[in-house]
């Protein structure tokens, strides 16, 4: 028989009434056997997070401050959501165990973990299912990485005993036993191994937006739907901002072809967007799939002459960065220049000035220049590799609007045109952009 996990994020699990959406949703169709929840998340823009309290508990208690306060406002959004449901669950046990731990001094990803450890306790209860505790099925090697062969194994064995069952998000555990998580947003993950382990029919990822849009929809107003999307596509799309997925969620189901179903808890008769191993593409419609950016990038940018007959150069230049353990963006380069786009969080506390300094001493660069508060732009589609003229649109786009190019780069794959623009342009750039492609209706 053919079996769904769904994943619901932080906002379909905000508030009670969230809860019996999505209580709906799974009860409306018995295939949907697996559910990964997240922890509650903002109700409006100005909420806070669950998780994003729990790091604050933990932070406070660092610090020597108190982190009661804080921790009884997460209490009293769990307790608020189980009177609303009328279930008749006491989690006071879990919060005196989960205090009395902190205060023993626990790790941050405990803390930070007991955000779905109690949405899925809440879960469970409300639609029946049995509770499995992430940390007895899914595993982390010693370095830290997702051990994903131990956690099939042992996951499958479990799962098969358990027809229905509700797995908290984000976390799993370390050799040790000790609970470790993902990076944030990482639930997306954890649904992902679950789908991989069972081999599902699909992996349902529900949230608040009716799936993957061309372009955030912060920052374009009301973009359109993608219908479908390759995997690469989203990989691509994800690691440039579409935050909507994290960017590690398709390894776990790339190599089975699990399809990824995005889907929309407030509106769950929309089909979402699926997510594919390939996808047609419609190159006459729209010529691209989607647009993402981030802000805060810093350029270093070289020049040496002749410097593509000095064998060796960029290997020097680059080992710089791996000496210091700063991972570098793209380098796009020309004959004698060389430019490393770096993510500006790898560069804090002084890192930049090292750089800088080893950079001249070891490299003796004719002209280095730093070019902070960079902003990168993706433009993805399959279609791109077929259609002559999209670089063309991009740049007369930005030209046009009077946004300052300062780095191109095409990879190899030809699925994707990054430009490199000011920070204050972001916004403008994407918008832009996706009026030069998608047709007004
Ligand atoms: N290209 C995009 N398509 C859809 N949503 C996007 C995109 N870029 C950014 N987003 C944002 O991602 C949000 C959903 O992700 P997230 O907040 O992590 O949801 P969840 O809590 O369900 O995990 C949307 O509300 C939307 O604002
Ligand atoms: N709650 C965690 C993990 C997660 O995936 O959340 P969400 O599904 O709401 O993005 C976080 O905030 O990072």
């Amino acid at each position: 028989m053919s079996i769904k996990v769904s994943k619901f994020g932080g906002t379909s699990l905000a508030s009670a009434e969230q809860f019996k959406k999505v209580k709906e949703i799974i009860l409306s169709d018995e295939s949907r056997q697996y559910v990964v929840p997240s922890a509650p998340g903002k109700r409006y823009s100005s909420d806070t997070k669950v998780t994003d309290m729990l790091y604050k508990c933990h932070q406070l208690y660092s610090e020597g401050l108190d982190f009661k306060p804080t921790f009884d406002i997460i209490c009293n959004r769990y307790e608020e959501i189980v009177n609303d449901l009328k279930l008749g669950l006491d989690l006071t046990p879990h919060f005196n165990e989960i205090y009395t731990t902190i205060v023993k001094g626990t790790t941050l990803d405990y803390v930070a973990s007991r955000g779905e450890y109690l949405n899925g306790i809440i879960l469970s209860e409300l639609i029946n299912f049995q509770f499995i505790d992430a940390k007895d099925i899914i595993f982390f090697n010693e370095e830290g990485r997702l051990d994903l062969d131990k956690t099939k194994e042992v996951m499958r064995q479990r799962l098969s005993n358990t027809p229905f069952a509700v797995i908290p998000g984000f976390y799993g555990a370390l050799p040790n036993g000790e609970v470790k998580i993902f990076s944030r947003g990482g639930s997306d993950i954890s649904g992902a191994v679950v789908a991989r382990a069972i081999k599902a029919e699909v992996y349902e990822n529900w949230t608040d937006v009716s799936g993957l849009l061309i372009a955030d929809p912060g920052v374009v107003n009301n973009p359109k739907p993608i219908d479908k999307i390759t995997y690469r596509e989203l990989r691509e799309l994800s690691y440039m901002g579409a935050k909507v997925l994290h960017e590690e969620t398709i390894f776990p189901v790339l190599e089975a072809g699990i399809p990824i179903n995005i889907r929309n808890t407030n509106i769950p008769t929309d089909p979402g967007t699926l997510i594919l191993k390939h996808a047609e593409v419609n190159i006459e419609k729209i010529p691209i799939t989607g647009i993402a950016g981030k802000k805060d990038f810093t350029v270093i940018a070289i020049e040496k002459n002749q410097m593509n007959a000095q064998i060796g150069y960029v290997r020097k230049l680059l080992s710089i960065f791996e000496e210091h353990r700063v991972s570098f963006e793209h380098i796009p380069s020309g004959i004698d220049s060389v430019s490393v786009v770096v993510d500006d969080q790898q560069l804090q506390n002084g890192k930049l000035e090292t750089l800088v300094k080893e950079i001249r001493n070891q490299c003796c660069p004719d002209l280095l220049e730093v070019h902070p508060n960079m902003a990168l732009v993706a433009t993805v589609g399959h279609g791109m590799a077929y259609r002559p003229g999209i670089a063309a649109t991009i740049f007369s786009a930005l030209y046009e609007a009077n946004v300052n190019i300062r780095m191109i780069d095409q990879g190899a794959s030809e699925i994707n045109i990054i430009v490199g623009i000011e920070n204050e342009d972001f916004e403008k750039a994407i918008q832009v952009i996706y009026k030069a492609f998608v047709p007004e209706e």
